[in-house]
């Protein structure tokens, strides 16, 4: 790979995040009202995602659990892509496209809130979670990209698509991660009066 190629990733990259940055930002505080009243409720948050989505799912439910850049208390998350057990094992004895919706059912409560992620809004176990969650009384904050997929037909009212405006599986996911630290940022400063 040449120098000029990875220049020009980076320059795609920030000009994804300039894109986003122009229409995103109100839809992410929105998504983070949802869940600051999930957690003052008593309520978690559980996310879902595949492949470089797992990774956002397990880094946002780390830094609830443990914490963001302030010191606090611990925060109720559980990221449903690491019990590998538990994945194979709905994966071989129903489907893969079962691996978090099976999950939800057992965990989720109403009040609870699932952290959708699919840079295609097209993954069918990711779909099936947000049935299930919606089955549960849980509210959706979904991540997507492109045109959101079939995800776009799932959603409830009180549910909150953040669409990233890029194609680009990988610049799709490199904005994922600002929302996640912004999502997280949110939290801390409206339960806790920030740093
Ligand atoms: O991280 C990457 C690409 O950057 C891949 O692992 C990517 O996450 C996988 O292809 C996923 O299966 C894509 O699923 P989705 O984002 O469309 O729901
Ligand atoms: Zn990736």
């Amino acid at each position: 790979m040449s120098v000029d190629r990875i220049r020009q990733l980076f320059a795609e990259s920030l000009e994804t995040k300039a894109k986003a940055g122009e229409v995103l930002p109100e839809v992410i505080a929105m998504a983070g009202q949802v869940m600051v009243e999930c957690l003052l409720n008593g309520g978690k948050i559980l996310s879902c995602g595949n492949g470089g989505s797992a990774g956002d799912a397990q880094h946002f439910s780390s830094e609830l659990l443990n914490r963001f850049e302030m010191e606090r208390p611990a925060l109720p998350a559980v990221a449903l892509t690491t019990d590998s057990s538990t994945l194979t094992s709905i994966a071989n004895d129903y489907s893969y496209n079962e691996i978090f919706s099976k999950q939800v059912r057992a965990l989720g409560n109403s009040g609870d809130v699932l952290l959708a992620i699919s840079t295609s809004g097209n993954s069918a176990n990711v779909i099936q979670a947000i049935q299930a969650a919606h089955d549960r009384d849980m509210k959706v904050v979904a991540m997507t990209g492109r045109e959101g997929g079939e995800m776009v037909n799932l959603y409830g009212p009180q549910d909150i698509e953040i669409r990233v405006p890029a194609h680009s599986t990988a610049r799709i996911q490199e904005v994922h991660l600002l929302v996640i630290h912004a999502l997280c940022d949110f939290i801390d400063q409206q339960l806790f009066g920030g740093a």
